[in-house]
Protein backbone atom coordinates (compact mmCIF):
# COMPACT_ATOMS: atom_id res chain seq x y z
CA UNK A 1 0.00 0.00 0.00
CA UNK A 2 1.26 3.60 -0.50
CA UNK A 3 0.11 4.98 2.50
CA UNK A 4 -0.89 3.21 6.23
CA UNK A 5 -4.52 3.28 5.81
CA UNK A 6 -4.88 3.86 1.98
CA UNK A 7 -5.02 2.70 -1.54
CA UNK A 8 -3.80 5.13 -4.41
CA UNK A 9 -5.63 4.24 -7.47
CA UNK A 10 -3.91 5.69 -10.85
CA UNK A 11 -6.28 6.43 -13.61
CA UNK A 12 -3.74 7.11 -16.92
CA UNK A 13 -5.79 8.24 -19.64
CA UNK A 14 -5.32 10.04 -23.05
CA UNK A 15 -8.07 12.49 -24.51
CA UNK A 16 -7.80 14.22 -27.38
CA UNK A 17 -10.20 16.43 -27.73
CA UNK A 18 -11.97 16.32 -23.99
CA UNK A 19 -14.72 13.56 -23.54
CA UNK A 20 -12.36 10.95 -22.33
CA UNK A 21 -10.91 13.39 -19.65
CA UNK A 22 -14.46 13.75 -18.40
CA UNK A 23 -14.77 10.29 -18.25
CA UNK A 24 -11.38 10.05 -16.82
CA UNK A 25 -12.58 12.60 -14.02
CA UNK A 26 -15.63 10.54 -13.35
CA UNK A 27 -13.84 7.29 -12.90
CA UNK A 28 -11.79 9.32 -10.70
CA UNK A 29 -14.67 10.37 -8.59
CA UNK A 30 -15.92 7.43 -8.20
CA UNK A 31 -12.36 5.80 -6.79
CA UNK A 32 -12.32 9.37 -4.42
CA UNK A 33 -16.21 7.84 -3.22
CA UNK A 34 -14.39 4.88 -1.37
CA UNK A 35 -12.93 5.99 1.89
CA UNK A 36 -9.50 5.09 2.55
CA UNK A 37 -8.75 5.53 -1.52
CA UNK A 38 -7.23 8.13 -3.30
CA UNK A 39 -7.16 8.70 -7.24
CA UNK A 40 -4.27 9.95 -9.02
CA UNK A 41 -5.54 11.24 -12.42
CA UNK A 42 -2.61 10.92 -15.12
CA UNK A 43 -2.48 12.17 -18.79
CA UNK A 44 -0.43 9.69 -20.51
CA UNK A 45 1.13 12.02 -23.15
CA UNK A 46 3.12 13.62 -20.25
CA UNK A 47 5.58 11.03 -20.16
CA UNK A 48 8.06 11.46 -17.60
CA UNK A 49 9.95 10.29 -14.57
CA UNK A 50 7.30 11.37 -12.33
CA UNK A 51 4.49 9.33 -14.30
CA UNK A 52 6.52 6.27 -13.69
CA UNK A 53 7.11 7.40 -10.47
CA UNK A 54 3.17 7.66 -9.48
CA UNK A 55 2.39 4.45 -11.38
CA UNK A 56 4.95 2.27 -9.32
CA UNK A 57 3.57 4.07 -6.08
CA UNK A 58 0.03 2.97 -7.09
CA UNK A 59 -1.92 -0.05 -5.77
CA UNK A 60 -4.19 0.01 -9.46
CA UNK A 61 -3.86 1.40 -12.70
CA UNK A 62 -7.16 2.24 -14.64
CA UNK A 63 -6.53 2.88 -18.15
CA UNK A 64 -8.58 4.92 -20.39
CA UNK A 65 -8.24 6.00 -24.40
CA UNK A 66 -10.84 7.62 -26.95
CA UNK A 67 -11.65 4.93 -29.35
CA UNK A 68 -9.76 6.22 -32.63
CA UNK A 69 -10.34 3.95 -35.96
CA UNK A 70 -11.21 1.05 -33.87
CA UNK A 71 -8.43 0.97 -32.07
CA UNK A 72 -6.82 2.59 -28.83
CA UNK A 73 -5.52 6.37 -29.32
CA UNK A 74 -1.89 6.50 -30.99
CA UNK A 75 -1.03 8.67 -28.13
CA UNK A 76 -2.22 6.13 -25.68
CA UNK A 77 -0.03 3.16 -27.52
CA UNK A 78 3.15 5.35 -27.60
CA UNK A 79 2.80 5.38 -23.57
CA UNK A 80 1.89 1.39 -23.64
CA UNK A 81 5.39 1.10 -26.01
CA UNK A 82 7.18 3.28 -23.66
CA UNK A 83 6.17 1.12 -20.83
CA UNK A 84 8.80 -1.57 -22.21
CA UNK A 85 10.81 -0.67 -19.13
CA UNK A 86 8.08 -1.20 -16.53
CA UNK A 87 7.05 -4.31 -18.13
CA UNK A 88 10.96 -6.07 -18.29
CA UNK A 89 11.21 -5.59 -14.62
CA UNK A 90 7.63 -6.63 -14.16
CA UNK A 91 7.16 -3.29 -12.05
CA UNK A 92 3.45 -3.41 -12.20
CA UNK A 93 3.11 -7.16 -11.80
CA UNK A 94 0.24 -8.07 -9.01
CA UNK A 95 -1.31 -4.44 -9.34
CA UNK A 96 -5.07 -4.62 -10.33
CA UNK A 97 -6.04 -3.17 -13.73
CA UNK A 98 -9.12 -1.74 -14.77
CA UNK A 99 -9.84 0.32 -18.42
CA UNK A 100 -12.63 2.77 -20.34
CA UNK A 101 -13.07 3.86 -23.28
CA UNK A 102 -15.21 6.48 -25.01
CA UNK A 103 -16.63 7.11 -28.62
CA UNK A 104 -18.80 8.76 -31.04
CA UNK A 105 -20.69 5.58 -32.27
CA UNK A 106 -22.74 3.76 -29.97
CA UNK A 107 -21.07 0.46 -30.93
CA UNK A 108 -17.85 2.33 -32.36
CA UNK A 109 -16.01 -1.05 -31.61
CA UNK A 110 -15.07 0.11 -28.37
CA UNK A 111 -14.95 -3.44 -27.31
CA UNK A 112 -11.76 -3.96 -29.34
CA UNK A 113 -9.43 -1.69 -27.06
CA UNK A 114 -11.20 -2.76 -23.98
CA UNK A 115 -10.04 -5.96 -24.90
CA UNK A 116 -6.80 -4.31 -26.25
CA UNK A 117 -5.99 -2.61 -22.57
CA UNK A 118 -6.91 -5.76 -20.23
CA UNK A 119 -4.19 -7.36 -23.11
CA UNK A 120 -2.18 -5.10 -21.80
CA UNK A 121 -2.06 -4.89 -18.86
CA UNK A 122 -1.99 -8.78 -18.82
CA UNK A 123 1.38 -8.34 -20.60
CA UNK A 124 2.08 -6.57 -17.38
CA UNK A 125 1.04 -9.16 -14.90
CA UNK A 126 -1.90 -6.92 -13.70
CA UNK A 127 -4.92 -8.30 -12.48
CA UNK A 128 -7.52 -6.89 -14.49
CA UNK A 129 -11.25 -5.64 -12.73
CA UNK A 130 -14.46 -6.06 -15.00
CA UNK A 131 -16.84 -3.14 -14.84
CA UNK A 132 -19.52 -5.61 -12.61
CA UNK A 133 -22.49 -4.47 -13.79
CA UNK A 134 -25.26 -6.07 -15.56
CA UNK A 135 -26.68 -4.70 -18.88
CA UNK A 136 -29.07 -1.95 -19.34
CA UNK A 137 -30.94 0.64 -21.48
CA UNK A 138 -32.22 -1.82 -24.77
CA UNK A 139 -31.21 -5.21 -22.74
CA UNK A 140 -34.57 -5.01 -21.54
CA UNK A 141 -37.63 -3.67 -23.59
CA UNK A 142 -38.21 -1.28 -20.31
CA UNK A 143 -34.58 -0.17 -20.38
CA UNK A 144 -33.95 3.30 -20.10
CA UNK A 145 -31.02 5.72 -21.88
CA UNK A 146 -30.22 6.56 -18.11
CA UNK A 147 -29.39 3.01 -17.16
CA UNK A 148 -26.51 2.52 -15.85
CA UNK A 149 -23.86 0.17 -18.38
CA UNK A 150 -26.39 1.79 -21.10
CA UNK A 151 -24.01 0.34 -23.59
CA UNK A 152 -24.28 -3.10 -22.07
CA UNK A 153 -20.00 -3.66 -21.53
CA UNK A 154 -18.82 -5.98 -19.44
CA UNK A 155 -14.98 -5.93 -19.81
CA UNK A 156 -14.79 -2.51 -18.63
CA UNK A 157 -16.41 1.36 -19.28
CA UNK A 158 -17.67 2.35 -21.78
CA UNK A 159 -19.45 6.02 -22.71
CA UNK A 160 -20.23 7.50 -25.92
CA UNK A 161 -20.19 11.21 -27.28
CA UNK A 162 -22.17 12.41 -30.11
CA UNK A 163 -19.12 14.22 -32.39
CA UNK A 164 -20.66 17.31 -32.74
CA UNK A 165 -21.02 17.95 -29.00
CA UNK A 166 -18.17 19.17 -26.92
CA UNK A 167 -17.09 17.43 -23.60
CA UNK A 168 -18.98 19.99 -21.50
CA UNK A 169 -22.21 18.23 -22.99
CA UNK A 170 -21.36 14.19 -23.77
CA UNK A 171 -20.56 11.90 -22.70
CA UNK A 172 -23.89 11.00 -21.25
CA UNK A 173 -24.75 11.50 -17.79
CA UNK A 174 -25.41 7.70 -17.63
CA UNK A 175 -21.56 7.05 -18.53
CA UNK A 176 -20.26 9.32 -16.11
CA UNK A 177 -22.36 7.34 -13.62
CA UNK A 178 -21.22 3.99 -15.06
CA UNK A 179 -17.70 5.15 -15.43
CA UNK A 180 -18.13 6.26 -11.15
CA UNK A 181 -19.05 3.11 -10.46
CA UNK A 182 -15.78 1.44 -12.10
CA UNK A 183 -13.36 3.76 -9.95
CA UNK A 184 -15.82 2.71 -6.82
CA UNK A 185 -15.40 -0.98 -8.13
CA UNK A 186 -11.72 -0.83 -8.15
CA UNK A 187 -10.93 1.11 -5.50
CA UNK A 188 -12.98 -1.40 -3.04
CA UNK A 189 -10.97 -4.36 -4.93
CA UNK A 190 -7.75 -2.54 -3.92
CA UNK A 191 -8.53 -2.04 -0.28
CA UNK A 192 -9.59 -5.68 -0.37
CA UNK A 193 -6.14 -6.86 -2.09
CA UNK A 194 -4.46 -4.94 0.18
CA UNK A 195 -5.93 -5.82 3.60
CA UNK A 196 -5.98 -9.40 2.21
CA UNK A 197 -1.91 -9.08 1.74
CA UNK A 198 -0.79 -7.49 4.88
CA UNK A 199 -2.86 -10.27 7.02
CA UNK A 200 -1.55 -12.62 5.22
CA UNK A 201 1.84 -11.44 5.80
CA UNK A 202 0.53 -10.81 8.91
CA UNK A 203 -0.01 -14.55 9.67
CA UNK A 204 3.30 -15.47 8.41
C1 LIG B 1 -8.94 9.82 -35.63
C2 LIG B 1 -10.30 9.51 -35.04
C3 LIG B 1 -10.79 8.24 -35.18
C4 LIG B 1 -12.04 7.91 -34.63
N1 LIG B 1 -12.50 6.63 -34.73
C5 LIG B 1 -13.68 6.31 -34.13
C6 LIG B 1 -14.13 4.95 -34.13
O1 LIG B 1 -13.45 4.04 -34.59
N2 LIG B 1 -15.34 4.70 -33.57
C7 LIG B 1 -16.13 5.69 -33.05
O2 LIG B 1 -17.21 5.39 -32.59
N3 LIG B 1 -15.69 6.98 -32.98
C8 LIG B 1 -14.49 7.30 -33.49
N4 LIG B 1 -14.02 8.57 -33.42
C9 LIG B 1 -14.77 9.57 -32.62
C10 LIG B 1 -14.15 9.70 -31.22
O3 LIG B 1 -14.06 8.45 -30.58
C11 LIG B 1 -15.02 10.65 -30.37
O4 LIG B 1 -15.04 11.92 -30.98
C12 LIG B 1 -14.53 10.74 -28.95
O5 LIG B 1 -15.49 11.45 -28.19
C13 LIG B 1 -13.18 11.45 -28.85
O6 LIG B 1 -12.74 11.39 -27.50
P1 LIG B 1 -11.73 12.47 -26.95
O7 LIG B 1 -12.48 13.80 -26.94
O8 LIG B 1 -11.37 12.04 -25.59
O9 LIG B 1 -10.57 12.50 -27.90
C14 LIG B 1 -12.80 8.92 -33.96
C15 LIG B 1 -12.26 10.21 -33.85
C16 LIG B 1 -11.04 10.51 -34.38
C17 LIG B 1 -10.49 11.90 -34.20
Amino acid sequence: MSMSSEVSVAVAFHSGFGHTARQAAAVAAGVEAVPGARAVLLDVTVIDDALWAALAEADAIIFGSPTYMGSQSAAFQTFAEASGGVWTDQGWQGKLAAGFTNSASVNGDKLAVLTSLSLFAAQHGMTWVPLGLPPGWLFRADGSADDLNRLGSFLGAMAQSPSDLGPDAAPADADLRTAEHLGARVATAALEVAHGRRALAGAR
